[in-house]
């Protein structure tokens, strides 16, 4: 018997606790590499915009990428709501970014 077991077999609870937080905090350290790899391309998207004249929201791939992450939720039984308020979060943040980079090629 190891210190995280109980003599009812059952292992204790603060070592589970600890064994699943371990691995939200390797899920949140992907998490967050994964969106600043996102961010460096969404960088160059609004740097080409902006050198080409074209608008920092294109709102017609915008819905096209919230169906997509949508039936994507489902399959992953993940709330489609939820991935959509998500996605909306990160696209409104580009947005900005965009509209940032346009003032600043412009200026
Ligand atoms: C990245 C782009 O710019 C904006 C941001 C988007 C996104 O983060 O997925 C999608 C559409 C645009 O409103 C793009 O046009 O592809």
């Amino acid at each position: 018997m190891t210190s995280t077991d109980r003599p009812d077999g059952q292992q204790d609870v603060s070592a589970t606790l600890r064994e699943l937080r371990e691995s939200i905090d390797n899920l949140d350290a992907t998490l967050v590499f994964l969106l600043a790899e996102r961010f460096k391309i969404t960088q160059r998207v609004g740097h080409l915009k902006a050198e080409f004249g074209l608008p920092p929201a294109d709102p017609q791939r915008e819905t096209e990428q919230v169906r997509r992450l949508q039936r994507l939720a489902e399959e992953a039984h993940l709330d489609p709501v939820f991935a959509e308020k998500f996605l909306n979060f990160i696209i409104a943040e580009v947005v900005r970014h965009h509209e940032s980079i346009a003032r600043s090629v412009n200026s």
